[in-house]
């Protein structure tokens, strides 16, 4: 296997959730675009050789512009799973392990980056950043009624970076019709383990406006060169 590590970036989404009318990627977070705070750290990172970012169709050229000549830029599809095809296309042939990163996680601390990578090349085929759950889960049925309340010391939150031996992703992407929120999830239909490491708080998905509001707060409190990114 090529250790030679990419990342790809899904930035295409509409971010309904959030609102306020521009594409979430390039919603701004301390002034700059969010997706911007998410390839920086990536480049960052002395492991990421290349970036590969997938952007809503009709913005390809801006988001280029933004991200500058290191970065290549894709136009993503209409859901999450074919803007991460349409990037694992784009990659360098002698990539050999993928880490699969959300624009909407634009905190996500550098080392995150650095722990998911070196556990693929330490010869695990599929891994991800995973966070205890703090509320409890109820399984409900179609009408809202209880069906049942898994224990919650088994349920983790799942973060990205997710990282993985190429071959294995090209191989989960072939299955990628099935119905699942997450890179992982493909892979687990293979057969394939999964392992977990420790996530991060920051590494939160900005999904709805008071994530955003979180976002902002916890940026300004970094101060430059901290280490906290
Ligand atoms: N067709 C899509 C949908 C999502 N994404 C990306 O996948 C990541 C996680 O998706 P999510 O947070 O759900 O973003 P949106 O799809 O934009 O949110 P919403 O469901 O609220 O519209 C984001 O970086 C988003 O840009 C993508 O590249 N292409
Ligand atoms: C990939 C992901 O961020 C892991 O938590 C998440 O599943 C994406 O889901 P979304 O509904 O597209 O936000």
């Amino acid at each position: 296997m090529s250790t030679r590590v990419g990342a790809l970036v899904p930035a295409a989404g509409r971010g309904e959730r959030l609102g306020g009318g521009t594409p979430k990627a390039l919603r701004p977070l301390g002034g700059r675009p969010m997706l911007l705070h998410a390839v920086e750290t990536l480049l960052s990172s002395t492991l990421v050789s290349q970036v590969v970012v997938a952007a809503p169709p009709t913005l390809v050229e801006v988001v280029g512009q933004i991200l500058g000549p290191r970065v290549r830029v894709v136009p993503g599809g209409a859901e999450r799973v074919d803007s991460v095809r349409a990037a694992l296309e784009a990659l360098d042939d002698d990539i050999g392990v993928v880490l699969v990163h959300d624009a909407a996680r634009p905190l996500t601390p550098a080392k995150l980056v650095d722990a998911v990578a070196t556990t693929v090349l330490d010869g695990h085929p599929a891994v991800i950043p995973v966070l205890p759950v703090t509320d409890t889960v109820k399984e409900v049925d179609a009408d809202g009624r209880v069906v049942r309340t898994p224990p919650r010391d088994v349920l983790r939150a799942v973060q990205t970076p997710q990282g993985f031996r190429r071959d294995i992703l090209y191989m989960a992407y072939a299955n990628r019709d099935l119905p699942v929120t997450d890179d992982a999830g493909l892979v687990e239909a293979l057969g394939v383990p999964v392992t977990t490491i420790p996530g991060a708080e920051e590494a939160f998905k900005v999904t709805r406006p008071a994530d955003l509001v979180l976002a902002e707060a916890l940026l300004a409190q970094f101060a430059p060169g901290d280490g906290q990114r």
